[in-house]
């Protein structure tokens, strides 16, 4: 059963997303020497950034060994507004002290934003380098996926009632009819997803309050959400602040 940590700010979040971090980091490490993320776009970047870049991060997290991935991204380069490299990037890599050393990041490669199908399968084929090849894995098993949630459920770019939800063999599909602008898109599948050591999804503001309550209290609807839930149960960890889950019915946490 996934787990609720609840918190009363962003801010209060902060420390146990560090600490659920460093813990991921060092299992990741023990076992094949790096550490291979994928974060998500939205408010998600902004809630890491408080994270990682206390003093405290800064002398802990091995910025060397990890790699990261983007859990979704639009067809869009990557200084673009919608960019969830681009936001990654202002938020977190471009604020990392002088002398920090740089993670690997693997965006998409933008000489193929014409074409959103071959724009996944060159992230496909990026995901085959850094994981298959090394690994003689038939599927990616990130370390950490850090996700955010949408006011509809959505979480990646994976969107409810969508086709794209029975992707059963891509592990990066594409989507071109997103609900949310902009509509040319890339995700990881939920095959990919429901095959990561760990999932943290982070969501803060009443605004996400009604969806927390389909998404928990109904799971049999099939929110992308609520899939991720059921598919890694306890490996799932949602990191929310007490607006957010307010009346919300089951079980919370207020630390890790
Ligand atoms: O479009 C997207 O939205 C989701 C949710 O964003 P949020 O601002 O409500 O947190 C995000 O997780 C995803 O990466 C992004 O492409």
């Amino acid at each position: 059963m996934a787990t609720i940590h609840s918190f009363p700010s962003k801010e209060a979040i902060a420390p146990a997303l560090f600490s659920l971090i460093l813990d991921c980091q060092k299992v990741a490490i023990e076992r094949h020497g790096r550490f291979q993320v994928a974060v998500s776009g939205g408010s998600l970047p902004a809630v890491l950034a408080l994270a990682l870049l206390e003093e405290e991060a800064v002398t802990q997290i091995l910025w060397e060994k990890w790699e990261i991935f983007f859990a979704d991204e639009r067809a869009v380069p990557l200084d673009h507004e919608d960019s969830n490299y681009g936001l990654l990037k202002a938020e977190l890599l471009d604020k990392l002290p002088e002398g920090t050393p740089q993670p690997n990041v693997v965006p998409i490669d933008t000489e193929y934003l014409d074409d959103v199908q071959e724009l996944a399968d060159q992230y496909n084929t990026a995901l085959i380098n850094h994981f298959a090849k090394r690994d003689s894995i038939l599927k990616p098993a990130f370390d950490l996926l850090l996700l955010g949630c949408g006011p509809d459920g959505h979480t990646c770019s994976l969107f409810p009632n969508h086709e794209l939800l029975r992707e059963h063999d891509a592990w990066v599909a594409a989507i071109e009819d997103s609900p949310k602008p902009p509509p040319k898109r890339i995700t990881l599948t939920l095959p990919v997803i429901a095959h990561a050591s760990k999932v943290a999804f982070v969501a803060t503001g009443a605004g996400k309050q009604e969806i927390l309550k389909k998404i928990f209290e109904s799971p049999e609807d099939g929110l992308p959400c609520s899939l991720v839930n059921t598919a890694l149960g306890e490996k799932v960890m949602w990191f929310v602040d007490h607006p957010a889950v307010e009346g919300v019915s089951y079980p919370r946490r207020s630390s890790l």
